[in-house]
């Protein structure tokens, strides 16, 4: 997030919601990293920070279909602050039905005046009337199959076009649909602390409402209020994580004393469930790329109670330059992706990624997974996840690694629930964001040959 984007509030949630939506489109500033800064920076109560955070996300998740509907409403040019106010009163106006239109336009007025001059308030108030007056174009209007899909759920044509190419298009339509529902809080009980029953308990005693998830047992859902600001999390009885985030240490289970390597580690999320899986006994090195990564890992350990977790800045590729050859029992390859399965989080990455900023992640994958196999000790185990959809990214990357690859074979996944076991094919499996209302997220299995395990 740039220095720079720093949010005033003066007590208005939709003047704060338009100074973040302003800073992410202009600065790249992260949607979710702003909202959160905002919130925390200036201690906005709950009832205020429950809309900032639906208006924020909601204009910025619907904005092609805000447009589309403002377009013939809007004569000649307007400044780029207005545009956004009109997205955002829009959004109120058509998504939120609790909020009376008037109030919507009342409060946009009112904005427009403070922010710019009479004029472009009566230009604010012109159009948004119009629109109640006359109501939106239907999206059923637009001929093109995918440029209409690409505007009913505000996703760039071309990211539209490759989900339709990879999947067909009802499996592209229920994930495109998805990614404008707001994601379900989860997070993971630390076993090594707490069971179960304790966390929830500790969570239901500062009143949050937590329930067990009927996919992963150490999974729990929350629908009111912030864990990350409870006692629970600060006595590292729970961490905030996504369900299909906790698959991949699921799926590599190492066993309690083992030596494991999680080469994409940082923030931690799983290295912290591998050590929780193995009962706090054997050793994980955890690397990460960025050496100041290392220190949220490091945050994570202490706060979890954590102790055979050591980290070191190792660029995974140079992973056998480092590190003894075959000399691990189990490898987590948690790689850098697309992130194509985390838009309902972060919007904006709807339109800030290009198609060509997909096209040189598989070699840095692949690559990934090559060291990993040098270091991975005979018989041992290799998992391969990423939090994207995408099939060159995914199913592409394992093809791929497997034909250089005759050493290494793909294994079936283990350790899942049934309903997610049934899903696999050859050793892999893709989880969209509409199967549970997880993220969505790719896992994949393998052994390298010989050895008994
Ligand atoms: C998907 S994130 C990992 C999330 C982490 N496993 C967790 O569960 O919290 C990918 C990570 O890979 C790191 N990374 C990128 N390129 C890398 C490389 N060549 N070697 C090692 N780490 C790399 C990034 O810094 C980022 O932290």
């Amino acid at each position: 997030m740039s220095k720079k984007s720093v949010v005033i509030w003066n007590g208005n949630v939709r003047d704060a919601a338009l100074s973040i939506l302003l800073a992410v489109d202009k600065s790249q500033a992260y949607s979710n990293l702003l909202l959160n800064e905002t919130i925390k920076r200036h201690k906005i109560e709950a009832k205020d920070r429950a809309l900032l955070t639906e208006i924020t996300y909601g204009t910025l998740q619907h904005k092609m279909t805000l447009d589309y509907y403002l377009e013939p409403f809007i004569r000649g040019s307007i400044d780029h602050w207005v545009r956004w106010l009109l997205r955002l009163s829009l959004y109120q106006i058509h998504y939120l039905t609790r909020i009376p239109p008037h109030a919507a336009v009342n409060e946009a007025v009112e904005i427009a005046k403070r922010r710019g001059h009479k004029g472009i308030a009566s230009t604010v108030n012109g159009v948004l009337r119009s629109v109640l007056r006359q109501g939106v174009t239907s999206t059923a209007a637009i001929e093109n199959p995918i440029e209409r899909l690409a505007i009913e759920t505000s996703h760039p044509h071309w990211l539209v076009q490759r989900f339709v190419d990879n999947y067909g298009m009802e499996v592209a339509s229920d994930m495109l649909h998805e990614n404008n529902r707001p994601p379900v809080q989860t997070v993971r009980v630390n076993t090594l602390k707490a069971t179960v029953e304790e966390a929830i308990a500790s969570l239901q005693a500062e009143g949050l409402t937590a329930k067990q998830s009927d996919i992963l047992p150490e999974c729990l859902h929350i629908t009111d209020g912030q864990p990350a600001r409870t006692k629970a999390f600060q006595e590292g009885l729970i961490t905030i994580q996504d369900e299909s985030s906790m698959l991949p240490a699921n799926v590599l289970q190492p066993s309690p004393g083992m030596r494991v390597l999680d080469m994409c580690a940082a923030p931690g999320g799983k290295t912290t469930h591998l050590a929780a899986i193995m009962q706090n006994e054997g050793s994980i090195l955890a690397t990460d790329l960025h050496p100041h990564k290392l220190d949220l890992i490091d945050q994570n350990i202490e706060r979890l109670g954590i102790e055979i977790v050591e980290t070191a800045p190792i660029d995974g590729r140079k992973a056998p330059v480092f590190l003894q050859q075959e000399s691990f029992d189990a490898v987590l390859v948690d790689a850098p992706c697309s992130g194509l399965g985390v838009m309902r989080r972060k919007p904006d990455i709807k339109y800030t990624k290009r198609e060509e900023d997909l096209a040189n992640l598989q070699k840095i994958q692949i690559d990934l997974l090559d060291a990993a196999t040098k270091v991975l000790k005979i018989g041992g185990k290799l998992v391969y996840s990423t939090c994207t959809v995408d099939k060159k990214e995914n199913e592409g990357t394992v093809e791929a690694f497997l034909a250089q690859h005759p050493e290494i074979e793909a294994i079936e996944l283990q350790s899942l629930p049934k309903e997610l076991a049934e899903k696999q094919a050859n050793g892999m499996l893709q989880v969209f964001p509409q199967d549970f209302g997880s993220d969505g997220f790719f896992v994949a299995a393998f052994r390298k040959k010989g050895g008994s395990n």
